[in-house]
């Protein structure tokens, strides 16, 4: 039975598809709409109560939250599809320290730009110039880090490209693209190469082929 996945063109469950391409996962999705609230509908609530995108169900087992969701498929089907957790248990420890750098330090500055940048005038919420400034001011720090670090690896967790890199992809694109903001990129030669390897990978044209994002 195919693996069910809620979501898939909102950013976040973008990792899931990615990840699940990767490793030659068939899959299905149930297509949902935040605009109309049909991620607060009681009955989705009852499967995800943060209410959020995505969730998976595989057969009797559900889950939610993107990054766990890719860490359970990347291990469940280690030896099929493209390997992305590395080959030791350092190499490991290296994909965990930059799913968790993603997670806490890239993904909410670049959060808060999607929130102000693009959602905004699409939801009539308040737009801060000040949010926007600071949360550029916090990414560029941080891919200040990023540059340093891919300097010496081709990719984040080594020579291997791993789910710490594909976790990057889905806001990443926001910032390139829609956002209008790739310059923070750009101007990172070492960032800026490995963007560039990570986007054009056949998996992640893939995702963006099959499901566009909303905005
Ligand atoms: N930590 C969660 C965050 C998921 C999340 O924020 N999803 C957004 C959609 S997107 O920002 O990823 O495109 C959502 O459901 N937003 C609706 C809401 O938060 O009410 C994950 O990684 O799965």
């Amino acid at each position: 039975m195919a693996v069910k996945v809620y979501g898939p063109t909102y950013a976040s469950p973008k990792r899931v598809l990615m990840c699940l391409i990767e490793k030659e996962i068939d899959f299905e999705v149930v297509l949902l709409d935040i605009f109309k609230g049909d991620h607060k509908d009681p009955e989705f609530l009852k499967l995800q109560p943060f209410g959020q995108l995505p969730l998976v169900q595989d057969g009797d087992y559900t889950l939610y939250e993107s990054r766990a969701i890719i860490r359970y498929y990347a291990e469940k089907y280690k030896s099929q599809g493209t390997d992305l957790l590395g080959k030791t248990i350092e190499d490991r420890g290296l994909v965990e320290q930059w799913l968790e750098v993603e997670a806490q330090h890239f993904h909410p500055p670049i959060y808060d730009l999607v929130l102000h940048v693009l959602f905004a005038p699409v939801l009539g919420t308040p737009s801060d110039a000040k949010v926007i400034r600071e949360s550029e001011e916090k990414l560029g720090k941080v891919l200040d880090i990023y540059e340093d670090r891919l300097s010496k690896s081709k990719y984040l967790a080594g020579d291997f490209f791993s789910l710490a890199d594909l976790s990057h992809l889905p806001f990443g694109h926001y910032l390139m693209n829609q956002m209008k903001k790739g310059y923070m990129v750009r101007d990172r030669k070492h960032v800026s190469a490995w963007w560039d390897d990570i986007s054009n990978r056949p998996s992640w044209n893939r995702v963006l082929q099959l499901y566009q994002y909303p905005i």
